[in-house]
């Protein structure tokens, strides 16, 4: 199973997810976010995992041209996670502009929010569906809210996509119980304020992805 952590920002926070087992590091480039990186941090930190086998993901909102190119030419993420309100047209531009793999996040808070799978399959190469915003959240991720899981229930299971939105050592197990994703997505839950990674926290989070997944195998 695929695992991301996001917004990172540090060399001890980089090595603990790579220690930890995760097989994608994600930096956050959204300068309201307490998580928000220089391209210059993300590129040294990016490639660091990458030299470990880590994908190195780029998280963007709403991103110009301008934007990505400064980020795919200094940082060279493997993946572009768009995080806005990028249409169809716009994930296909970006795809063709830098020949990178798109992933798309969508927020999820009812059952037809995941109506936009269908508009952009094909286009986005995976999706990471993340909980809806709090009313009073500038960030459109990052906001360690979740959505109810059993919304997707019945979901094809050849949707690729990335579980997101308040997972912790503490939910990870009925996360992936429930959802039985192929890839999770973890930013607030292993942080010890907004936008501090804890190593500690990495740390229990992998241990506690670890003990669920033998529970999996035995049941
Ligand atoms: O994390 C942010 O600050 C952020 C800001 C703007 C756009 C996206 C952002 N995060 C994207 C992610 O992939 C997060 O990991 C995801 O939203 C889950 O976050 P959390 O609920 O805190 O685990």
């Amino acid at each position: 199973m695929d695992i991301k952590i996001c917004g990172l920002s540090t060399i001890e926070a980089t090595d603990a997810v790579i220690a930890g087992g995760a097989t994608h590091v994600g930096f956050i480039f959204f300068p309201k976010s307490p998580r928000h990186v220089a391209v210059d941090t993300a590129a040294k930190l990016g490639a660091h995992a990458q030299a470990q086998g880590l994908k190195s993901v780029a998280v963007t909102v709403n991103a110009d041209d301008t934007y990505l190119d400064e980020i795919v030419a200094v940082m060279k993420p493997d993946i572009l996670q768009l995080h806005g309100s990028e249409s169809p047209e716009r994930v296909a531009q970006v795809k063709a502009r830098y020949g990178l793999p798109v992933m798309k996040a969508f927020a999820i808070s009812a059952r037809d929010d995941l109506d936009k799978i269908d508009i952009y399959n094909g286009i986005a190469d995976r999706f990471l569906f993340d909980a809806k915003a709090p009313k009073n959240s500038e960030l459109p991720g990052g906001n360690g809210v979740s959505f109810d899981w059993t919304l997707l229930e019945g979901l094809d299971p050849s949707v690729d996509y990335m579980l997101s939105g308040g997972l912790n050592a503490s939910n990870i197990s009925d996360a992936i119980a429930n959802a039985k994703p192929s890839g999770l997505d973890i930013s607030s839950g292993v942080e010890s304020e907004p936008g501090v990674k804890s190593t500690k926290l990495i740390a229990s989070f992998f241990e506690a992805v670890a003990n669920a997944k033998k529970r999996e195998t035995n049941d």
